[in-house]
C-alpha cells in the first residue's frame, strides 16, 4: 500500500464511538451518580459476575497478596519501581521565579487510578500509574480494579507502592464512581489510567466533572525497518503489540519491499505456535504494512498519525527520530524495544492512543501536579505597561476595569 491510501485507510478506521455506546455508558455513570454503591453491586454482578458484600479491598489482604508472590517477583517489581522513580524525577518541573513573575507546582490532593482487570493482571499498570503520581508528592491516591481473585500481584504491586485505598470495582461504573463519589468510593480531582472501551468512554464524558489523564485505547506500534532488520526480533515485536486485544494495531513501514515480504512469510511460520495467536490473528490486518519511497514519507506518516509506539530499527533512526513531532514514545534502535518500554524502560507505557498524541501526551509525573502563576509587579513596571491595559479597557467598556488602573497613576 502506498502512503497517501494508508493514511486515508487510517483515518477511516479511527474509532469514533456511536450514540448508542454513549446512552448505555451514559446510562450507567447516572444509575452510579444517583445510586452509588447499590449501583456498583449491580453492575458488578451484572458485567463480573461478582457479588460483593464491599468493594472496599482489605490492608491484610494487599499484605497478603505481597506475602504471596515469589521474591523473584517482588525483587522484579521493585527494581522497576526504582527505575520509574528515577525518571520521573528527572522529568518533574520545578518552580520558576523571575522576580516579578513566579510560576509555582503544587501535587494534586487526591486522584484515582484505572487498573484494568477484567481479563488479565496488570502489575505493570500499577506502577506506570501509581509511582508517577507519588513522584509528584499525591497524598491521596484511590485505586478501582476489577481483579477479584485473592493473593494477586495487582495488589502486590500496590502494596509495594505503599496504596492503602483499593476498591474492586472496574468498567465506566469505576469511573463514575470516581468522579461523584458513593458511599464507600470517594470523589476524586483526577481519573488516570487505561482501560478497556467503557473505561475510556466514561473519561470522555466526564472529563470536566473530575481531570481526566488521556485516552488510552487500543494500543498501536509503528515499526520501521531496513534490510538489515533481525527478521525474527521483528516479528515478536509486532506480536507483542498485536497480543494485547483484537482491536491493537500494527504497523510495518521500510522502504525496502523484500525485507517486507521476508517478515511477513517469517510471520506466517511463527504465529501457529503463539499462545495468543487467535488475538493476534485478529488484530493484524492483512493491510498493516506499506513500502514508503522515502524517508520524508515516513516522517509524514507518523507525524499525521502520531502512533502511540514508534520504533525505529534502521541505520538513519537518528537523523529520522530528529523530524519525530508526534508520537505516544519513540523506541530507538534495536535494544530498545517496545515490550521494555511496557515494563521497565522508565518513562510510562500509558500514551495516547488513536491519533491523540497530536495533542496529548504519555503520562508522567507533570500530570500529577497542577500551577499557577504568582504576578508581583513593582512600580515601574507598572508604569511601562498600564496604558496599553487601560487603551483596551476603554475600548471593552469595562469602566471599572479602567478605573482600577488609572487609579494607580495618578
Ligand atoms: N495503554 C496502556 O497503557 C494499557 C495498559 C494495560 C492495559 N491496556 C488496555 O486496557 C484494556 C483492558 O481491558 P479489559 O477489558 O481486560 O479490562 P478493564 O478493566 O479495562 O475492563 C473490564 C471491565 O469492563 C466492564 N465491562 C465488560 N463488559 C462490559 C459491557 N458489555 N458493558 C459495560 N461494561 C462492561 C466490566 O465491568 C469489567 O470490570 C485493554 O484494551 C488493554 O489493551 C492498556
Ligand atoms: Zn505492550
Amino acid at each position: 500500500m502506498n502512503v497517501a491510501s494508508f493514511i486515508s485507510t487510517f483515518d477511516a478506521q479511527r474509532g469514533s464511538a456511536g450514540f448508542d455506546d454513549y446512552k448505555d455508558v451514559m446510562e450507567i455513570i447516572e444509575h452510579v451518580r444517583s445510586d452509588g454503591d447499590r449501583a456498583l453491586h449491580d453492575y458488578t454482578a451484572q458485567f463480573d459476575n461478582q457479588t460483593l458484600d464491599t468493594f472496599k479491598v482489605d490492608k491484610a489482604a494487599l499484605k497478603d497478596s505481597y506475602d504471596a508472590i515469589s521474591s523473584e517477583e517482588r525483587e522484579a517489581l521493585e527494581t522497576i519501581k526504582r527505575r520509574i522513580e528515577h525518571y520521573q524525577k528527572s522529568i518533574k518541573y520545578t518552580d520558576m521565579d523571575h522576580g516579578e513573575f513566579r510560576y509555582v507546582y503544587h501535587p494534586l490532593e487526591k486522584i484515582g487510578v484505572y487498573v484494568p482487570g477484567g481479563t488479565a493482571l496488570y502489575p505493570s499498570s500499577v506502577l506506570m500509574t501509581v509511582v508517577p503520581a507519588l513522584v509528584a508528592g499525591v497524598k491521596e491516591i484511590h485505586v478501582v480494579t476489577p481483579t477479584f481473585e485473592e493473593n494477586n500481584i495487582t495488589f502486590a504491586a500496590l502494596y509495594i507502592c505503599g496504596i492503602e485505598n483499593v476498591y474492586k470495582v472496574g468498567g465506566a461504573q469505576a469511573i463514575a464512581a470516581l468522579a461523584y463519589g458513593t458511599q464507600t468510593v470517594p470523589k476524586v480531582d483526577k481519573i488516570v489510567g487505561p482501560g478497556n472501551y467503557y473505561v475510556a468512554l466514561a473519561k470522555r464524558l466526564l472529563f470536566g466533572e473530575v481531570g481526566i489523564d488521556m485516552i488510552a485505547g487500543p494500543s498501536e506500534i509503528l515499526i520501521y525497518v531496513d534490510q538489515d532488520a533481525h527478521i525474527d526480533a521483528i516479528v515478536y515485536d509486532l506480536f507483542a503489540q498485536a497480543e494485547h486485544d483484537a482491536n491493537a494495531r500494527t504497523f510495518l513501514i521500510s522502504e525496502d519491499e523484500s525485507i517486507i515480504k521476508k517478515i511477513e512469510e517469517r510471520l506466517e511460520q511463527m504465529l501457529a505456535n503463539q499462545p495468543r495467536s487467535s488475538i493476534i490473528r485478529a488484530s493484524i490486518k492483512d493491510n498493516h504494512y506499506a513500502v514508503v519511497d522515502s524517508q520524508e514519507a515516513l516522517i509524514s506518516m507518523i507525524n499525521h498519525i502520531a502512533p502511540e509506539h514508534v520504533s525505529i530499527q534502521h541505520r538513519d533512526a537518528d537523523r529520522i527520530i530528529r523530524n519525530i513531532k508526534y508520537a505516544g514514545a519513540v523506541f530507538n534502535g534495536y535494544y530498545s524495544p517496545e515490550a521494555i518500554g511496557d515494563y521497565a524502560a522508565g518513562p510510562s507505557h500509558v500514551l495516547p492512543t488513536d491519533k491523540t498524541g497530536r495533542f496529548s501526551h504519555g503520562l508522567n509525573v507533570n500530570d500529577f501536579l497542577t500551577s499557577h502563576a504568582v504576578i508581583s509587579l513593582e512600580k515601574t513596571t507598572y508604569e511601562d505597561i498600564v496604558e496599553p491595559a487601560k487603551t483596551i479597557a476603554r475600548r471593552e467598556q469595562l469602566d471599572a476595569h479602567y478605573q482600577s488602573l488609572n487609579i494607580r497613576t495618578e
